[in-house]
Parts: C-alpha cells; sequence; structure tokens
C-alpha cells in the first residue's frame, strides 16, 4: 500500500497542465476495436487505470506502439477473441471500470463480448443494466454467469431500433453507440448521456465513417455502417483534475494558473466553485486563480436560503468533483448543503475531514452540511487512507492546507486517475512525499 506523506500549510505558486481526460480515454481507447486499421490517439495519461486498459488491449491482440509521450497507435487487425474466456481476461478485466466499455465494439464487430463484473471506484451500487438492455434491444442474447460474476452477449447481426435509456448513463452510452455504429439500420438512443467525453467519442467515430447526428444532445440518430476506418484523436485535458486544481489553490490560498483547459468543456465546473465564493478568472484558455487571501464567502440562494451543491447527468455538475467541493467548503464563509445524488457510499470520507477539526454533519449517505471556518481555524494533520480516488485528492487537498505533517495511505487510489501528482505538486511548491 503507497503513502504520502504531506508537509501541509505552504502556498503554492506557478503554473499546472491538466493531464488528458481519464474518462474520455477509457471510452476513446475501446473504440480502437471497431476498426482493424491504424488509430493514433494523442494526450493520453499516463495513470494506472489506462494502462490497464492498454494492457487489456495488447493481451486481445492489438498492436500497440508508443510514439511519444502520451501517443500511441493502435491496429485491431487480428483480434484474439479465445483471451476473452481465459482466467487471465476473468482477472485482469476486473481491474477498472471503464474495461465495460470493451463489450460493445467486440459486440459490433465481432459478435460477442464478455467482461468481469468490472472494478472502479466503490462508491455505491454500480449497476450495468442500461450497457445489457441496450444490447439487447440492437438484438444480441444476453448469458450472466453468477458464481463468476461474469457478463455476455452474442449476435449474429445487429438490428438498429429505437431505444430510451432508463438513466443518462455515461459509460452506457458510449457501450451502445460503440455497438450501434456497425449495426445494421437506424438506431435512436434518447435519454443519451451528452457529456464532453461521450461528444469527443462520437466525433472521432464520425472521423472513422460513423454517421452520428445529435452529439452533444441526449437524443441520437445513428445510420450503421458496414466497416469503419483509422483516425487520428487527441484527449481533452481532464475537467475534473482542472476542479482539483481550482479547489486546491483556495483552500491553500495560493495563485494557480491551470493552463490549456477547454474552457468550453467545462459546463458547470466553474459556476460550483464561484457560488462558493472562489474567483476563477478566465484569460484566453488558462484559468487563473488568485490568491484568496480574504477566504472565500458561499453566495447563498436570492432568497436567502442556503446553498445546495448537487451532481446531475451532464450539463448538469458531475458527481466527480462533489467530494472537492466538499473539502473546500469546510474553509468557506457560509454553510453549504453538498447534495450526492448519484452515488449511494462516496460521502462517508468526510469522517475523516471531522477529525481534522471539519464542521460537517452527515445529514445521510448523500447529503452532508458543511460549516465554513472561514481560515479561523486550519485542518490539523492526520493519519487517513484514501477510499476512492476523488476522496483520496479531497484528503490531499485537506493535508495541503492542515497545520503539520499528514500522511496518506492506500494512494494506489489517486494514482488511478492522477498522472504523476506528487511530482507536479512538487513543481508548485507543495511539500509532499511518496513513502
Ligand atoms: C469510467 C467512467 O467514465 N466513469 C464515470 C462514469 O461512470 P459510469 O458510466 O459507471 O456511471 P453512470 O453514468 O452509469 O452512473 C453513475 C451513477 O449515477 C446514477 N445515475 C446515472 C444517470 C442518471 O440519469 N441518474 C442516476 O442516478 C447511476 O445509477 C449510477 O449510480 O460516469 C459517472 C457519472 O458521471 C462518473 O462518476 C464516473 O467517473
Ligand atoms: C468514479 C470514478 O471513476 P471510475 O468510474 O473509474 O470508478 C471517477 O473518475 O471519479
Amino acid at each position: 500500500m503507497g503513502t504520502f506523506r504531506i508537509e501541509g500549510g505552504h502556498q503554492l505558486t506557478g503554473e499546472i497542465t491538466p493531464q488528458g481526460a481519464k474518462n474520455e480515454a477509457l471510452q476513446i481507447l475501446c473504440a480502437v476495436l471497431l476498426t482493424p486499421e491504424k488509430v493514433t490517439i494523442n494526450n493520453i495519461p499516463d495513470i494506472v487505470d489506462v494502462n490497464k486498459l492498454i494492457d487489456l488491449l495488447e493481451d486481445l491482440g492489438v498492436k500497440i506502439q508508443k510514439k511519444g509521450p502520451g501517443s500511441y497507435t493502435f491496429k485491431a487487425d487480428d483480434v484474439n477473441l479465445d483471451y476473452l474466456q481465459s482466467d487471465q481476461f476473468k482477472q485482469d478485466g476486473r481491474g477498472l471500470r471503464g474495461s465495460i466499455m470493451l463489450v460493445g465494439p467486440l459486440l459490433s464487430r465481432f459478435g460477442k463480448g464478455y467482461i468481469p463484473k468490472p472494478g472502479g471506484d466503490k462508491i455505491g451500487r454500480r449497476r450495468l443494466d442500461t450497457h445489457f438492455e441496450g444490447f439487447i434491444k440492437l438484438g444480441a442474447t444476453f448469458r450472466y454467469n453468477r458464481e463468476e460474476y461474469f457478463y455476455g452477449v452474442e449476435a449474429k447481426k445487429l438490428v438498429g431500433t429505437y431505444m430510451l435509456l432508463d438513466e443518462a448513463s455515461v459509460t452506457g452510452t458510449a457501450n451502445i453507440v460503440m455497438a450501434a455504429v456497425l449495426a445494421e439500420g437506424k438506431t435512436t438512443i434518447y435519454n443519451a448521456a451528452c457529456e464532453p467525453y461521450l461528444q469527443q467519442l462520437c466525433k472521432m467515430l464520425v472521423r472513422m465513417g460513423a454517421k452520428i447526428s445529435g452529439i452533444g444532445s441526449n437524443l441520437l440518430h445513428i445510420e450503421g455502417v458496414d466497416s469503419l476506418g483509422g483516425t487520428e484523436h487527441t484527449m481533452l485535458p481532464d475537467m475534473i483534475e482542472i476542479g482539483s486544481w481550482i479547489g486546491l489553490a483556495a483552500m491553500t490560498k495560493s495563485e494557480l494558473t491551470i493552463k490549456n483547459v477547454s474552457w468550453d468543456d467545462l459546463g458547470q465546473i466553474p459556476l460550483a466553485f464561484e457560488k462558493l465564493g472562489i474567483t476563477v478568472e478566465r484569460q484566453n484558455d488558462d484559468i487563473h486563480i488568485p490568491r484568496h487571501d480574504k477566504g472565500y464567502q458561499v453566495q447563498n440562494y436570492i432568497d436567502g436560503s442556503i446553498l445546495t451543491i448537487a451532481d446531475a447527468p451532464w450539463p448538469g455538475l458531475t458527481p466527480d468533483l462533489l467530494s472537492i467541493l466538499l473539502v473546500v467548503a469546510t474553509q468557506a464563509k457560509g454553510e453549504v448543503v453538498i447534495h450526492q445524488k448519484m452515488f449511494e457510499s462516496r460521502l462517508f470520507f468526510v469522517d475523516k475531514l471531522l477529525d481534522m477539526g471539519a464542521k460537517i454533519i452527515l445529514c445521510d449517505p448523500h447529503r452532508a452540511t458543511v460549516i465554513g471556518h472561514n481560515f479561523q481555524s486550519t485542518l490539523k494533520a492526520t493519519v487517513m487512507t484514501s477510499p476512492d480516488i476523488r476522496a483520496g485528492v479531497s484528503l490531499l487537498i485537506a493535508a495541503l492546507s492542515a497545520r503539520g505533517t499528514s500522511t496518506i495511505h492506500n494512494i494506489e487510489q489517486i494514482d488511478r486517475g492522477y498522472e504523476n501528482i506528487d511530482g507536479r505538486l512538487r513543481a508548485i511548491g507543495a511539500k509532499i512525499d511518496r513513502v
């Protein structure tokens, strides 16, 4: 189990460049299976989850060449489908959430797709019904081995149809889109997820020859084609990382510039921090966070009632930033309710913040009321364990703002999604060591 030792209480300064987006990379990498031709992908983050998926593709027989930092070519012209039945796949396929998106491309191109119950954060129930209901609607037969937690879909051919998704699942929509692009005829997907990473996937598929309209909306129309060709694709910057750096700057009273953020793809993210009173300045495509020497004041609603920050499917606020917004709120002036609607077990990490002296009432598994300290009292250093990727980064931000030296165990959770986080934090003045 890896550990960070963090000496808190230091102001940071300088520039930080966000990595390529983790959750986009997981979709895009799976899409290379849709064509026997070469696909070049740039700005791939060097993080544990993405590297595990690249290894899975290699084990499936995809030819992979590293061209430079973050740039690879992939050629899926000789895919080894037997690997999908191997014990190794049943083991390795579980290692991350994103592996579920191997199923759609495999099903549409080869007529079968299998996956062990995928991993990812333990943040509550993470069902897969939307994915498999979509495949079944396209004509696939579904099999589930309960002993092995092994899912499978098979089809001689997929036929386009209308479907109304039961929820706007991000990976579910990506999976169904990747199945439908090679199905016969027209597929309509209503209540589709439409976040920027899905838009990126759809745009990539269109460059490969797919016919998709409605990109960016929750109503996608797909006209199936016989085959897809190669392309080149570059990942957007990771919006959750960008939000993490905004929170870090405010909480440590630091002046930071976050470079090349692709502002127009950030949706509600800058607004959510502004609601906590944080100044988020746009400078071309950079974000500048000035030093918040006088702290930051939560904005109540017009009628004076207490602010609630809640997640919602895109273009609502992503659930992956709520843990970070919560930790930032512990030093705000004012009160805020954080309402994590999507996941059931993602707020339990507030226990660690309570140990550090934060004022938080966990109302129920979905809602926490935070009463900000307004920097009248700093958080106290402590020893903690990272329960999931975003809680881990939130605890890291808390530790960097705290008085004294904190220890965070189980940092593998953080490494799942943040590239060389300790090195990049040291470059802006943080005192953090990997021990
Ligand atoms: C690898 C990857 O890309 N992971 C992301 C992806 O996970 P993932 O695609 O697994 O998440 P889903 O979008 O399927 O659903 C997330 C959770 O929200 C609930 N839900 C979803 C849609 C909806 O309309 N109502 C609703 O309540 C689901 O039941 C589930 O509990 O999207 C999540 C939601 O943005 C993010 O937290 C994850 O980081
Ligand atoms: C929940 C997340 O990831 P995953 O879906 O891979 O568990 C996340 O990125 O915050």
